[in-house]
């Protein structure tokens, strides 16, 4: 789904290149959970800007199916963006003054010209992330599960293939968080993709795949079994001891 090639990254501060990725090439897989790890400024989340469109990459090549996203128009890229792929923050960039319904609603309008499609669709993502009863609220009147739900049922209004997740659960406490994973894994489910930044191993469990970065290149991948397919003990044991093995 997501072919990347030779990719690099480099950032000029003050005269001085700052080289986030090197000659990172992988495939992403449709249908796979995949999580990025690795320490602080290892270029876990520039990854995900360059593969979402946000950030253009400074050379090499990255393909979502056939369309080559390195050489899109800035017009390309906002349909891709808006079309094909679905973006959650950690800080979940919701609109202050408009509630959680319109947040999730909103992007849909831009897509789908006819209104009631978004409006019931909109609703059938407040009812399958449980945030129903905050659909009249503004982002600051509800928690921060709800707040992060609403930001992954926006991410989800377009019927993106694929949602690409930077931390989404950093901000959060543990009941909090396991109630996001569980939304992020039934998506995954139901067959969306997802491509997962975090630094939270209980997170990483989810994923059938885990890469590594190391100084902006992929040090180690490991496939792991589905997640409903593995006991969480086992997966935690195996998870960690790569993990370390990696320098983690
Ligand atoms: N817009 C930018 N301009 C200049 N340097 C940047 C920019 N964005 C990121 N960097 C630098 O790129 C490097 C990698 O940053 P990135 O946020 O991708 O790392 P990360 O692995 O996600 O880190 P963390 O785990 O701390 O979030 C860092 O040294 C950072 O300072």
């Amino acid at each position: 789904m997501l072919k990347i090639v030779n990719i690099t990254k480099s950032y000029a501060n003050n005269g001085v290149q700052n080289h986030v990725l090197s000659n990172l090439s992988t495939e992403i897989h449709d249908g796979d959970f995949t999580v990025i790890m690795g320490s602080s400024g290892s270029g876990k989340s520039t990854l995900l800007y360059c593969l979402s469109g946000m950030e253009e990459i400074t050379s090499g090549e990255v393909y979502y199916n056939d369309k080559a996203v390195h050489k899109m128009s800035e017009k390309e890229v906002a349909n891709y963006r808006r079309n094909d792929i679905g973006f959650v923050f950690q800080q979940m960039q919701l609109i202050e003054n408009l509630t959680i319904f319109e947040n999730i609603a909103i992007p849909g309008y831009l897509v789908e010209k006819n209104t009631k499609n978004v409006h019931n669709h909109a609703n059938e993502l407040l009812k399958q992330f449980e945030i129903e009863k905050v659909a009249k609220h503004l982002p600051s009147q509800c928690s921060g599960g709800e707040q992060q739900r609403g930001g992954i049922a926006r991410a989800l209004i377009n019927k993106p293939s694929v949602i690409f997740a930077d931390e989404p659960t950093g901000a959060l406490n543990s009941k909090m968080s396991i109630n996001v994973l569980d939304a992020l894994t039934s998506i995954n489910d139901k067959g969306q993709s997802i491509v997962m930044v975090t630094h939270d191993v209980k997170a990483a469990l989810r994923a059938n795949r885990i890469l590594y970065l190391q100084d902006g290149t992929i040090l180690g991948d490991l496939k792991l079994p589905s997640y409903h397919d593995q006991d969480s003990k086992s997966r935690e044991t195996q998870v960690i001891s790569w993990l370390t093995s990696m320098g983690w």
